[in-house]
């Protein structure tokens, strides 16, 4: 077993989590969409140390949860478990990653390759993640034509024909933020029906259309909150 759970905090995936869209997905709230893959890291964890059953007691404690609140989550990937003994974790994370997407990668194309951006074409994982960025795009004429860990980085102007052609629905907004609302036209206008902002700008986009905004200033909060907290009480 893992002696040292880690906390369970908003990342990356679990942004990721919330661009599912389908009926089974949207019937989940998007809370527990959202603690999802915390469960599928624990998972895949005890997957590596060769255990065969995990119970809920042992997820809650491992992502400092209420095992209830895990019970109810679970319940949505209609594994049952076992009485004193668990679920099956080869089932368990197979059920949560249809559930989530994962196991249905999709592809996804990228606006802006500065040191965000970068970051996401080298190190976003498609069989961890779901999401797979292929290629990139810049108005920088430095960066065009170069690669990024083997992904191509192209003329903004190129995006709506490859994408068309490529029927590429996600777009990953990662340039500044005062481009950020034209770049959403831009990929709206090219078919993309699914954005994954890292700007500060506001998007305004049409009916249908799915913004998921990523803010790392809003998860540093809640550590920050927490630490006081925990400051507090050692006082
Ligand atoms: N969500 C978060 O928590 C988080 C964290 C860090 C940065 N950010 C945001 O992510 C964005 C990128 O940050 P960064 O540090 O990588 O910036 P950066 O300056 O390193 O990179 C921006 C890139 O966008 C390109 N670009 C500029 N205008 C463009 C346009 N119209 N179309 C296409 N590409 C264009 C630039 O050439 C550059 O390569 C910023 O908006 C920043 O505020 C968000």
């Amino acid at each position: 077993m893992i002696h040292h759970p880690p906390c369970f905090s908003f990342s990356v995936e679990d942004a990721m989590a919330s661009q599912r869209d389908d009926n089974t997905a949207l019937c989940i709230p998007k809370p527990a969409l959202r603690r999802l893959p915390g469960y599928l890291r624990c998972l895949h964890a005890l997957h590596k140390e060769h255990e065969t059953w995990v119970s809920c007691t042992y997820l809650a404690d491992y992502l400092k949860m209420e095992s209830s609140l895990v019970r109810k989550d679970l319940a949505y990937t209609g594994v049952s478990g076992r009485p004193k003994v668990g679920y099956e974790i080869g089932l368990l994370t197979q059920a949560i990653e249809r559930l989530i997407g994962w196991d249905n990668r999709q592809d996804a194309f990228l606006v802006g390759v500065g040191n965000l951006g970068r970051a996401l074409l080298g190190h976003l994982e498609p069989s961890l993640h779901g999401l797979n960025i292929i290629c990139g795009f810049d108005i920088d004429p430095d960066k065009l034509s170069t690669e990024v860990r083997g992904k191509m980085i192209l003329p903004l102007n190129k995006l709506p024909d490859l994408a068309r052609r490529m029927h590429i629905d996600i777009g990953v907004i990662t340039c500044p933020a005062a481009a950020a609302q034209s770049v959403a036209e831009l990929m709206v206008n090219s078919g993309m029906r699914a954005i994954w902002n890292f700007t500060q700008t506001h998007l305004q986009v049409p009916e249908g259309i799915i913004v998921e905004n990523v803010d790392l200033a809003s998860s540093i909060a809640v550590l920050l909150t927490r630490f006081a907290e925990l400051k507090q009480h050692d006082d």
